[in-house]
């Protein structure tokens, strides 16, 4: 069982890797995930230049394992859209992510809310706001429809 600290440092430990995306990833937002089983760190990622993998991706591109008992954790909203890369959202659903924690909410119109529904309508647990300040005072300035 993960308690409330643990899930706290896997939340940071997501931000801290979301610092690695800056330069790179502009204009997209600089994203970090997490991948846990068993309350442990099983992959890691960051956002990738644009075109190439977001955050989530790169995290499940390094883990080939089922997904049934991972917890991901990111830094912001899945996004639910394909834009230059596919949505990150369905992309958990159809790879069958046990539970989803979120620090907040990606205000791009084209998400805005639509990553965590796709997410909660097929049945994945998914909790909201983890470190929410901490991760918005680094994210916000680069965040749609502030960033353009
Ligand atoms: N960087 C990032 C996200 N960024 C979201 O994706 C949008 C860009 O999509 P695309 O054109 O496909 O690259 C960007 O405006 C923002 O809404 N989302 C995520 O799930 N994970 C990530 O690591």
């Amino acid at each position: 069982m993960t308690n409330l600290a643990q899930e706290i440092s896997f939340m940071q430990r997501a931000l801290t890797l979301s610092h690695q995306a800056l330069p790179a990833c502009r204009p997209n937002p600089p994203v970090g995930c997490v991948l846990v089983k068993d309350g442990l760190i099983v992959s890691e990622g960051f956002t990738q230049a644009p075109g190439c993998h977001h955050a989530e991706a790169m995290a499940l591109a390094n883990y080939d394992q089922p997904l049934d008992d991972i917890t991901a954790y990111v830094t912001l909203e899945p996004c639910s859209f394909v834009g230059r890369t596919p949505s990150c959202a369905h992309t958990l659903v159809e790879k069958g992510i046990k539970r989803v924690v979120v620090a907040t909410l990606d205000p791009d119109p084209r998400n805005s809310g639509k990553g965590i529904d796709v997410l909660k309508q097929a049945g994945i647990a998914v909790t909201l706001g983890l470190c929410e300040d901490e991760v918005a005072a680094f994210i916000s300035p680069y965040l749609l429809p502030n960033n353009n």
